[in-house]
């Protein structure tokens, strides 16, 4: 529920690095400003398990997002191996095979499943070009819902929807936003984006940020700057 969650610890830095040296130099980088790390396609084929079994091992949370969908019995067991490296969060797409079978995976483990409802970086446009006659608002309702009715943990979802979603999932389900991007910093290929202090309002429980932080020139000075926007959003 997010009134438990410390300000600090709504911050996941995404560990988008070609490698665990870089990735390890990051943490270290970051010190004790960071207590959770998203873990993704560029770490995970790198080495990045490890990782989260080393982080979790420290005390930190994990968030590994390899948004997984396959056939279910895929799916179930593909997530009951990933229970096992002390992660909080796993994400898969959400498709209600999908999100079924993930549940069925994680178990009573405490692995919490994240199901992406639709992708930061699409527009109606780009929705419309993958085939799906729904407007975006709609999209994200219809898996919201489909979403809370499997038993999943939260969605990942643009700080656009975090209002409509909070009425639809109400306060069980952490809303987790990708698509943050700090007042003056390149927007890259995000299209529905915030600010972290206008996420925080809107009522996401967890800011996912990567390249604003892993590509500053001082990726500390920069994550206390969110952080200290996070707490002042939530005060
Ligand atoms: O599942 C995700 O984390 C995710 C979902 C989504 O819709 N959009 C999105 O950007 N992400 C991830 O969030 C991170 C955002 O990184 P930056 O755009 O560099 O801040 C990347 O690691 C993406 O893979």
């Amino acid at each position: 529920m997010p009134q438990l969650i410390a300000p600090k610890d709504r911050l996941i830095v995404s560990l988008d690095l070609p490698a665990l040296e870089p990735a390890e130099a990051m943490i270290a980088r970051l010190g004790d400003s960071v207590t959770f790390y998203k873990i993704g396609y560029q770490l995970v084929y790198a080495g990045g398990l490890s990782l989260a079994r080393k982080l979790s091992a420290a005390g930190k949370k994990v968030f590994i997002d390899v948004k997984l969908h396959d056939i279910g019995n895929t799916v179930m067991r593909g997530v009951e191996s990933l229970s096992t490296h002390g992660a909080t969060f796993v994400t898969v797409h959400a498709y209600p095979q999908t999100m079924q079978a993930a549940v069925e995976g994680r178990g009573n483990s405490g692995l919490q499943i994240l199901a992406v409802t639709v992708l930061t970086s699409y527009n109606e446009a780009d929705l419309q070009e993958a085939g799906y006659r729904h407007a975006i608002s709609d999209m994200v309702a219809i898996r919201a819902r489909q979403a809370k009715t499997l038993g999943v943990d939260g969605l990942v979802c643009s700080p656009e929807e975090v209002a409509a979603l909070r009425a639809i999932v109400g306060d069980q389900m952490s809303l987790v936003t990708p698509g943050i991007r700090p007042a003056g910093s390149s927007v890259g290929d995000q299209k529905r984006i915030m600010t972290p202090a206008r996420a925080i309002a809107a009522g996401a429980d967890y800011l996912v940020v990567g390249r604003p932080i892993v590509e500053a020139t001082d990726p500390k000075a920069a994550a206390d700057a969110i952080q200290a926007e996070i707490a002042q959003a939530l005060s």
